[in-house]
């Protein structure tokens, strides 16, 4: 059998809360070396987040993500949610890519932008918890019509309960309907 996850790929699952919904997200962590694109790039086309990240203190990881970029394009969902990161943000001594430059990155893609560190726990949730909520706010419809659709089912079951009693059942103390 296959192993799992692929190599290349690293998987977790995590539980995190959004505008009071608990939202299980599955985390796709693809490497970044050449020889394991071609498995990779498989892997977006499931993806409804994607995060697109550079090293701060690397200015050719930074010139990488527009090849990053034109990949997910070709091969990820048209609806994916983008958001473009600049980790190692604890490296300040080591910087070759200006805050700046990330934003206007992020501008020239539509991205949200945020500068996190792994090793210092710098906006991690804060990444993480505005990705989820653009996946979930460009599922909205289907979020809506699961929530009508689970709101009708619940009224219908109140009306067959209700439909169930005898006439004047709740006001008459006498009633016995069982
Ligand atoms: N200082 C600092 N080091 C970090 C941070 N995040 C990751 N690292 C270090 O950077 C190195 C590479 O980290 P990885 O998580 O393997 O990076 P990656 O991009 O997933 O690497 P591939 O999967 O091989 O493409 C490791 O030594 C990490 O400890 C961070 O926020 N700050």
């Amino acid at each position: 059998p296959s192993p799992f996850p692929p190599p290349g790929v690293d998987f977790k699952m995590k539980t995190i809360e959004v505008d009071g919904i608990k939202v299980r997200i599955q985390i796709w962590d693809t490497a970044g070396q050449e020889r394991y694109q071609t498995i990779t790039k498989q892997y977006y086309r499931r993806a409804q987040g994607i995060f697109l990240v550079y090293d701060i203190s690397s200015e050719r990881s930074y010139q990488h993500i527009m090849k990053w970029a034109s990949d997910v394009d070709e091969y990820a969902p048209d609806g994916v949610q983008k958001i473009l990161i600049g980790n190692k943000a604890d490296e300040e001594q080591k910087r070759q890519v200006g805050r700046e430059q990330g934003l206007q990155l992020a501008k020239e893609y539509g991205m949200d932008f945020y500068e996190t560190s792994a090793c210092t726990n710098v906006n991690i949730k804060e990444s993480f918890t505005r990705l989820t909520e653009l996946v979930l706010q460009a599922h909205r419809k289907e979020l809506d019509g699961l929530r009508a659709y689970a709101a009708g089912e619940l009224n219908l079951a109140e009306l067959e309960e209700e439909e169930g009693k005898p006439e004047g059942a709740e006001n008459s103390p006498k009633a016995c309907w069982c």
